[in-house]
């Protein structure tokens, strides 16, 4: 079973709350979605792979370390995952970025993919899927599903605010998909709406409410 993770530190727990706060607009809850992610990256990217490097300091020649792992590609799932694409880029800036357009029937809450355009190699490449909310798991799972369907083999997945339910419809799916998120809420509502939650992520950053 992949690792699932709540990263709660005491700064992303602080801007989740405003993020959380139905008052906080388009452009403060972007800001702080984009904040939240570069935390996350920072968490997320803990155990990448490090080399041996030879290197000259103005005073000697040293063996320090260099990352060494595979590429990554940071992947939103759109909308809503674009708005935590900047603040990935900001802590892994080489990153490639593949996008995967999915949105959720709002009468039948199932997944409908719309787009989808990858760099190559996606078998040597960690791919970090990104997407504010894990509600019932089912974007997730079929973004991964298509992601592995392409090759893709060593995958992450990142949201803000998770649902128990979705954790668990994306481990049984995909148990070798490590889960991270900023908070593990405590349930699905009856349409489907992360309960605290946030609302409608989408809608909230780019502001179609
Ligand atoms: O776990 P699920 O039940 O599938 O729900 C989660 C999905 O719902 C939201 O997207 P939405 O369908 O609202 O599309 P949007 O990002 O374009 O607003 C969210 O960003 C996830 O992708
Ligand atoms: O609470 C939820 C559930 C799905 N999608 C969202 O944007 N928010
Ligand atoms: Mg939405």
């Amino acid at each position: 079973m992949g690792n699932f993770q709540v990263i709660d530190h005491p700064l992303i727990q602080h801007k989740l709350t405003i993020l959380r706060d139905k008052n906080t607009g388009t452009k403060y809850f972007r800001e702080v979605v984009n904040e939240i992610a570069r935390l996350l990256a920072y968490e997320v990217s803990r155990e990448m792979p490090l080399r041996d490097v030879e290197v000259e300091t103005p005073i000697v020649k040293t063996v320090q370390k260099q990352l060494a792992g595979k590429k990554v590609v940071i992947v939103p799932i759109l909308r809503a995952g674009l708005g935590m694409v900047d603040g990935m880029l900001d802590l892994i800036p080489a990153a490639k970025v593949g996008h995967v357009g999915m949105y959720r029937d709002h009468d039948t809450m199932e997944p409908v993919e719309y787009f989808i355009k990858m760099p190559s190699d996606l078998s040597e490449r960690e791919l970090l899927v990104v997407d504010p909310m894990l509600a019932t798991g089912g974007s997730a799972v079929a973004a991964i599903d298509a992601l592995k369907k392409r090759g893709a083999t060593n995958i992450k997945f990142v949201c803000l605010v998770a649902a128990p339910e979705g954790v668990k419809v994306l481990q049984d799916a995909h148990p070798d998909v490590n889960i991270y998120t900023a908070s593990l809420d405590e349930k699905l509502n009856e349409k489907g709406y992360i309960i605290p939650g946030l609302g409608d992520a989408g809608d909230r950053l780019f502001g179609t409410m």
